[in-house]
């Protein structure tokens, strides 16, 4: 089942005063949920970091109403609590929180990668009156932290929701109502279908990132022009291989037997290109690419846009003549399409601070290189 809320309109009326909801684990995910419900009015929310200086971020970052470093005082009254810490990490929250006096009826979620293993094991404990239904917004990026989360991160993604028999329907349409707000589209699955899905199409493509970028940096240690001539194919296909190696780690341990019967189909689907080359069996090569192209055409394009996204950096710049039309007229010789181009801060014999705006993610991404090879300080 999925329901569309692309067309979402929040207007009033308000939900009822002061939902709270705790997310626990302010990184890219929780982050960005937090960004979607953050002064919306009628929802508190409460960020929740192990560590005092990450709350303190938090906070100033302007992501959540308030921080604590008490699990206890994030979840008191909690409504809604969002565990967005890396999957290896998921169960023992769960067990934490089962020890709490929790609001009934709190509904408690996580945005982990895989499923299975955390409905299963919040299934087996009494969470006092609160119910657990697993989650997995099917959006995101190789970036993390709290500094890389944006508002339209889920818009028209797929949201993923687990319910079990055990599931109370009250607790799913609670859910999908919030869930509103990040204008997903939530679809219902089961959590073991879930793994073996979103193990082929993401957690294998993360690995096989990881292992193809990993055999040319060995190619490279012998000759420096593997890394140079590296072009945009290269990028294109191996941009995941930057994800954050903690939250990857916790991932592909926790899918372990859906990846290993997903790697062993990959090698034979390996095999299978060699015997081709082998048999210079052009023809039979280019039917994998009329394949691959067919399918791949039918793959759904999300479009963002409901909110103007905009993706925008910070350049310190010396204050002499000539330097923003250089790095304007870079950008537009490396096609960089650039939205905007605002001046934060130019005084005499003090730094100036532009501000680049650019409609695309990928954009942004390229400039940002760009710009650090011509030497000047970039930052969000
Ligand atoms: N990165 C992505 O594109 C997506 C990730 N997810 C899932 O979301 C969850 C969070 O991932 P991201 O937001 O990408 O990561 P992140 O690294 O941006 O954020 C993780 C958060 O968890 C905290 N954290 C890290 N290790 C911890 C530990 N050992 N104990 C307690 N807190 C810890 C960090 O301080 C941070 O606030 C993961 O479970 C991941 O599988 C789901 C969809 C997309
Ligand atoms: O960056 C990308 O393209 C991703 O694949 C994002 C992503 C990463 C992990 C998930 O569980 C869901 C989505």
């Amino acid at each position: 089942m999925t329901v569309d809320n692309s067309d979402f309109k929040p207007t009033s009326p308000v939900p009822a005063p002061s939902v709270k909801i705790a997310i626990f684990g302010v990184g890219l995910i929780g982050g960005s949920l937090a960004l979607c419900w953050k002064g919306k009015p009628g929802y508190r929310i409460v960020g929740h970091s192990v560590n005092p200086s990450s709350v303190g971020k938090y906070v100033s970052l302007g992501v959540v109403d308030e921080g604590t470093t008490s699990l206890e005082e994030a979840a008191r009254d909690a409504d809604f609590i969002f565990l967005c810490v890396p999957v290896g990490r998921l169960n023992d929250y769960l067990d934490e929180l089962a020890k709490l006096p929790l609001k009934p009826g709190c509904i408690i979620t996580d945005v982990g990668s895989t499923k299975a293993s955390v409905v299963a094991h919040a299934r087996g404990l009494d969470l006092n009156g609160a119910v657990f239904l697993g989650g997995h917004p099917m959006a995101g990026s190789e970036r993390s932290g709290v500094e890389a989360a944006t508002i339209d991160l889920f818009e028209n993604a797929y949201y993923v929701l687990t319910p079990t028999d055990d599931t109370p329907l009250d607790a799913v349409e609670r859910m999908q109502e919030l869930l509103r707000w990040t204008r997903a589209k939530v679809v219902l699955t089961d959590s073991v279908l879930h793994d073996s899905i979103v193990g082929a199409i993401s957690h294998l493509p993360h690995l096989i990132a990881v292992g193809l970028v990993n055999q040319i940096a060995r190619y490279n240690e012998t000759n420096d022009l593997y890394r140079s001539l590296a072009a945009g194919g290269f990028r294109d296909i191996t941009r995941i291989a930057s994800s954050d190696p903690i939250v990857w780690r916790d991932i592909l341990v926790n899918n372990k037997d859906v990846l290993l019967t997903l790697l062993d189909d990959w090698k034979a689907e390996m095999d299978r290109f060699a015997e081709l080359l082998k048999q210079e069996d052009g023809e039979g090569i280019s039917e994998q690419f009329r394949l691959a192209n067919g399918f791949r055409n039918q793959l759904p394009e999300r479009r963002k846009g409901m909110i103007q996204s905009l993706h925008e950096c910070y350049v310190d710049v010396p204050d002499h003549p000539g330097i923003i039309g250089r790095i304007a007229t870079e950008l537009g010789q490396a096609r960089i399409n650039l939205s905007n181009l605002h001046i934060v801060e130019s005084r005499e014999d003090v730094p100036g601070t532009l501000r680049l705006s650019f409609k695309e993610a990928d954009d942004l991404e390229k400039a940002v290189e760009l710009i650090r090879g011509m030497k000047y300080e970039v930052y969000f």
